[in-house]
């Protein structure tokens, strides 16, 4: 889709290139007739009033005429008039000479200036004298490339002062020169002085506005390039700096102020660059190259022209670099044009992006117009371009302030999307890790309490007995603390089994179990050796409280009833006791205790016997 409104764009282009073409060839010539022309009448109070169409002109194309050889030509009739239009007459590449007449009716002599209304005025001789007496001319020359205070008068664009006597007639002869074909206008104004200076001052103050508006959004693209990083913001301040340069020269305020002719004669290289800032500018900003790879590649063609202005300039090609110059022109419609389609896209801020270049490139684009003859030059016609600028100008730095805060929005939320989606997984993991370490623990715990426990009767097994027994008498042995150990097998447990079969076998090793846990306290450790063997430890006892437990355990086993399948039965223990001793061991005290319990089995069973003792 995109591929086919790209096709079309192009298209387009290539009708806007004939459009445009038409212009620049079509209008390099302006209809012109030969004849006299008439004196203007003068009161003495004119505010820029023009000469136009009472004045005619001459193209003197090899730049050798003299006022007098001129002044012949003009009286045979050789001079022409634009016969339609206005007083632009194209680029000629001549010496151009222009003729016309003041007189003054009044009883007053009358002292006004002539000012040459040219946007790019050039060297420029006024020869005057009074018609009747015939007399030799005066010669008056001025020149842009002259800071305003070394011309004749100091005046934005050329003066001249001239004197009219009461009823005289003054014949004037004009010459401009310029080789690289600018544009001529076959016009003067005429102005009471006080009026040219109250109108110059206004101007200057316009211009000093403008220039100060261009200067200020300049500025503050740098700095924001400075601060976003954002290219953009550079070239539009590139733009911008180049444009104070060629509104400034064109305007005739820099000429005015300063006395650098690099600044005047630098101009082409200014206007291409101002050109190539604003392509470089307008690709950053519609992102060209990602969004319309085709135009974009025009566009990059356009940025070369605007920089061909330089080897062109400094090889002299004057020519050359203004035809270049008018092509890259092109780009201001290419770019209203991409605008547009950026717009379709789905990018409003491109909208405003075209009207603000819609808005400049029709004010460019009426110097042609103008310098053709097909539209008006007077001082509002000047102003225009330089107002459509600032509009401009203005416009585009807030479209690209707008795009930055929109861009720095988006990139605000995906670091913060960013973050959350960071943050989220973190304490997914977190909480992952937590299960996950809370499952091993317990697993652990369980696997140990496994480790620890036998499985039958979910008391302690003879490995955590061990450790326990290990431990206690370690502790006995550094309290100097007595402790006991109590070995109790059943009785005729083989018989349990034969008579009441293996699982109520289990069921009284049960029972047993539960016994010995209701009978001991809560420092004792009991376990299950192994088949129907038990053993208790007791930690901080003596002889009497052993024999105790012992007792109480046998008891509680003896008149336990236990119920397996509708059966009931009982069982009795035996029981063998052994009281540590110094340099006793664990294993030394099992020893003992089933010696004891050896006693008990061999003299009757459900009886306590205590090792080394009679009982
Ligand atoms: N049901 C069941 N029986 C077991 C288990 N472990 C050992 N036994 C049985 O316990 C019986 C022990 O028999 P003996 O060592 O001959 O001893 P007794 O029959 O208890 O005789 P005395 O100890 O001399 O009183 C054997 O028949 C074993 O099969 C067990 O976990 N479950």
């Amino acid at each position: 889709m995109i591929i086919i409104t790209e096709a079309r764009s192009i298209l387009t282009i290539r009708r806007l290139c004939l459009i445009f073409g038409f212009f620049f060839f079509a209008f390099s010539v302006s209809p012109t007739s030969a004849a006299k022309t008439e004196a203007v009448s003068i009161t003495g109070s004119e505010g820029g009033v023009s000469v136009f169409p009472r004045i005619s002109y001459f193209e003197d194309p090899e730049y050798r005429l003299t006022v007098y050889e001129a002044a012949a030509l003009e009286e045979e009739g050789q001079f022409k008039v634009v016969e339609s239009g206005y007083s632009g007459i194209g680029y000629p590449r001549s010496s151009i000479w222009m003729a016309f007449k003041l007189h003054n009716p009044t009883d007053e002599e009358h002292t006004l200036y002539l000012e040459y209304l040219n946007h790019i005025p050039e060297d420029i001789w006024l020869f005057q004298r009074d018609e009747s007496s015939l007399e030799e001319f005066d010669e008056v020359f001025s020149s842009i490339r002259e800071e305003g205070a070394k011309r004749p008068l100091n005046q934005l664009r050329p003066v001249f002062e001239t004197t009219l006597k009461p009823g005289e007639t003054r014949q004037y002869f004009v010459k401009t020169v310029d080789k690289t074909g600018q544009a001529v206008y076959v016009d003067f104004l005429i102005w009471n002085p006080k009026e040219l200076e109250s109108t110059k001052t206004l101007e200057i103050v316009f211009y000093s506005t403008a220039f100060g508006i261009f200067l200020i959004i300049m500025l503050l693209s740098l700095i924001l390039f400075i601060s976003l990083r954002q290219s953009s913001f550079l070239y539009y301040s590139g733009y911008i700096f180049f444009s104070i340069l060629v509104w400034g020269k064109t305007s005739g305020l820099i000429p005015n102020i300063t006395n650098s002719t690099s600044l005047i004669e630098h101009f082409w290289i200014y206007s291409g660059l101002m050109v190539a800032f604003a392509m470089m500018f307008g690709r950053a900003f519609l992102q060209t190259k990602k969004y319309l790879p085709k135009l974009d590649i025009l566009l990059r063609l356009n940025v070369l022209v605007g920089l061909s202005q330089i080897p062109l300039f400094y090889l002299g090609m004057y020519s050359l670099s203004i035809d270049f110059l008018k092509v890259s022109m092109l780009g201001f419609p290419l770019l209203i044009f991409s605008g547009l389609l950026r717009w379709r896209q789905g990018n409003s801020l491109a909208l405003i992006f075209s009207g603000a270049w819609l808005l400049y490139t029709y004010a460019v684009f009426s110097y042609p117009f103008r310098d053709n003859g097909f539209l008006v030059q007077d001082i509002t016609a000047l102003h225009i371009p330089i107002i459509a600028a600032i509009v401009e100008t203005t416009l585009l730095f807030i479209t690209l302030t707008l795009q930055a805060r929109q861009t720095h929005k988006a990139n605000e939320k995906i670091k913060q999307d960013y973050l959350l989606l960071v943050q989220n997984h973190a304490a997914e993991l977190g909480k992952q890790v937590e299960e996950k370490t809370r499952q091993l623990v317990s697993e652990k715990q369980r696997a140990e309490k496994e480790a620890r426990t036998d499985a039958l009767t979910n008391i302690a097994n003879r490995r955590s007995f061990i450790q326990s027994g290990k431990h206690i008498i370690s502790q006995s042995q550094q309290g100097n603390t007595l402790c006991g150990m109590i070995q109790m097998d059943a009785d005729f447990f083989k018989s349990v089994n034969d008579r009441y079969g293996h699982a109520a076998g289990d069921e009284a090793l049960r029972s047993m179990a539960q016994s010995i846990c209701e009978s001991i306290g809560s420092n004792d450790v009991a376990a299950r050796m192994g088949g129907e063997e038990f053993a208790i430890i007791t930690p901080c006892t003596d002889l009497k409280t052993l024999l105790l437990v012992a007792e109480r355990i046998r008891k509680k086993i003896e008149t336990s009833v236990i119920i397996h399948d509708e059966q009931t039965f009982q069982i009795t223990c035996s029981f063998g006791c052994a009281l540590y001793q110094t340099n006793d061991d664990l294993d030394s005290l099992l020893q003992r205790a089933d010696k004891a319990l050896y006693v008990a089995k061999k003299t009757g069973r459900n009886c306590v016997k205590i090792e080394g003792y009679e009982c």
